[in-house]
């Protein structure tokens, strides 16, 4: 069993998934868990299990205001920071609406007319919406004791009927970093549908992420409908992505060389880390420049948010690779695919890819440990299948299993760890356990990994990375900067960028998806 604790206010979660609240009561064996939990943290001990959630220490359920009191914290916390909290800035009527009649309005203000096309400010979307009678519940996320329902309200996403933008004045910038995803050349294109829609006429792709503010053999890429037409029918960024790169008062200053007054940032925790910094540089400089983030990462690994734009796509890419590594297992004898898929410290791809073909045998994500060797281990599972139905099929998330591995310490241009490969291990193992017991095994390892991100957006995908793109533009019009936008429970809303990049977004082992996937594939704990 597994357990969490808390430690100076921040609720941790073990990969194993019981949510243990920093304030159940000690005793019995809550307490003696509490304390092994406490020294497998002080000894550093599989400290990489460990997730952080958001928890209030300064909650007191004992009084009986706190439901208030947390929910202003909370308020507090999701309210959009906006350029009006450091410059005297006046709004004006909006240019964008889609009551216009003729092919292109001037971009000198909306036609008159009422329009009920708005967002109101105050309107708001339910951040949860389980009320879970029970800390025990599977996939519970509970703020007090006795699980009580609190509502939690985050800011819809939307056109204003208010904008703080001179829309000839805007200069607008877009960049994506990180990785590839699929989608990418989506956004881009609304982004820039969208400002011209608003009547923005100066916009631009900076190329190459974050390292195309300083590099000068980097020219800007100026943008427009007629460039970014046809975009979306190609994988990767038209832009180009990069990791690494200058630092955050670098980039701020080639931002105010430039003159650019809105910048779309497209790309992970990472850049959003990168987003938010430029924002409280731009701040502090008190210059009314918006900065909005739009989350990319085919991990979907971003807090809150239902799913991110690419991961869709992944998954159903994904399945090529499956489908081959299951042909190849039934047509050989005993045969054993293994798939690799990308997942650096979440399993939502391999969890989502082995769902949805219904082909994998094993699962294995970086959430839930597992050992290789001894009775309870992948390869005494291994053997099992190969003795009953004579094949098996593994599906392996990248960031799986690496403390069987020996680490690098190696990291990229951005910081991150470079992992071992586990999916050569499992390789490696599986043959060798299988020519230590003396019966064949024919194992066929597929790494899909590049394959599966290079490629176009999916509908689903291309429908998502639209109301983000259109959505992204909408925010740095009201005034907004330091949001990112996404979608919570089916809604779009903005949300300030600090919420969602505390940690990376995990697979709970305690939530049904998961309890699904093992009721799919049949496996055992390996642990
Ligand atoms: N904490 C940070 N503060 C400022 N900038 C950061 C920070 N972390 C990363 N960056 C910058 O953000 C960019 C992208 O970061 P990173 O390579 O980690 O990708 P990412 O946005 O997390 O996307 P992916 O999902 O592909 O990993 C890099 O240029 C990196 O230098
Ligand atoms: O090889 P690159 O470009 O660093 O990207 C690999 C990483 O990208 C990710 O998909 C995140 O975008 C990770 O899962 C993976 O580790
Ligand atoms: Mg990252």
């Amino acid at each position: 069993m597994a357990f969490a604790s808390s430690i100076n206010g921040v609720c941790l979660i073990s990969h194993h998934g019981l949510r243990w609240r920093g304030d159940l009561p000690l005793f019995g064996s809550n307490r003696s868990k509490f304390r092994r939990f406490h020294r497998r943290i002080a000894t550093g001990h599989r400290i990489k299990d460990i997730r952080a959630v958001i928890f209030k220490p300064e909650v007191d359920f004992k009084d009986p205001d706190w439901k208030m009191h947390f929910q202003e914290d909370f308020d507090r916390r999701f309210n959009l920071p906006h350029l009006r909290d450091i410059l005297d800035v006046q709004p004006r009527p909006t240019t964008f609406s889609l009551k216009s009649r003729g092919p292109l309005h001037d971009g000198n203000g909306a036609p008159e007319g009422v329009w009920n096309g708005y967002v109101n400010d105050d309107d708001r979307a339910l951040l949860k919406v389980i009320k879970f009678s029970s800390p025990h519940s599977a996939g519970a996320e509970c703020i007090d004791p006795d699980c009580s329902w609190v509502e939690q309200w985050v800011h819809r996403a939307g056109p204003r009927k208010q904008i703080y933008y001179e829309p000839e004045e805007v200069k607008a910038g877009i960049v994506t970093c990180g990785g590839l995803c699929p989608g990418l050349n989506d956004v881009i294109r609304q982004i820039v549908f969208t400002l011209e829609k608003y009547g923005v006429t100066k916009i631009i792709g900076i190329p190459f992420g974050y390292r195309g503010f300083f590099e000068e053999a980097l020219p800007e890429i100026p943008l427009s409908r007629q460039v970014v037409q046809n975009i979306n029918l190609h994988g990767g960024s038209l832009l180009g992505v990069s990791r690494g790169g200058p630092d955050i008062s670098d980039i701020v200053d080639s931002i105010q060389a430039r003159g650019i007054n809105m910048i779309f940032i497209l790309g992970g925790n990472g850049t959003h880390a990168g987003a938010n910094a430029i924002h409280n540089e731009c701040r502090k400089r008190k210059m009314k420049v918006s900065v909005i983030g739009v989350p990319k990462t085919i991990d979907n690994d971003i807090l809150l948010m239902d799913k991110t734009f690419g991961f869709d796509t992944a998954v159903e890419e994904a399945q090529r690779a499956i489908n081959s590594a299951y042909i190849e297992a039934h047509s050989a004898y005993h045969g054993i695919g293994l798939v690799k898929l990308m997942g650096r410290s979440s399993g939502f791809i391999a969890m989502h890819a082995s769902l949805s073909s219904g082909q994998i045998d094993i699962c294995l994500i970086p959430e839930v440990p597992f050992t290789l060797e001894g009775p309870n281990g992948v390869l005494q599972h291994l053997e099992h299948l190969i003795k009953t139905k004579g094949n098996a099929v593994i599906c392996v998330a990248e960031g799986a299993g690496q403390e069987l591995l020996e680490k690098s310490n190696a990291t990229d241009a951005s910081g991150n760890v470079v992992l071992s490969d586990i999916g050569v291990h499992i390789q490696q193992q599986i043959k060798r356990h299988f020519k230590a017991i003396g019966i064949p095994a024919d194992v066929k390892y597929i790494d899909p990994t590049y394959m599966i991100r290079a490629c176009r957006a999916n509908a689903s995908d291309a429908i998502l990375c639209t109301v983000l793109g259109q959505n992204a533009v909408h925010g740095a019009f009201a005034g907004f900067s330091g949001i990112t936008t996404g979608i919570c429970n089916t809604h779009y809303v903005y949300l300030p960028i600090p919420e969602v990049i505390t940690s990376p977004r995990c697979v709970d082992p305690n939530s049904r998806m998961w309890h699904r996937c093992l009721t799919s594939t049949g496996q055992p704990d390996f642990h």
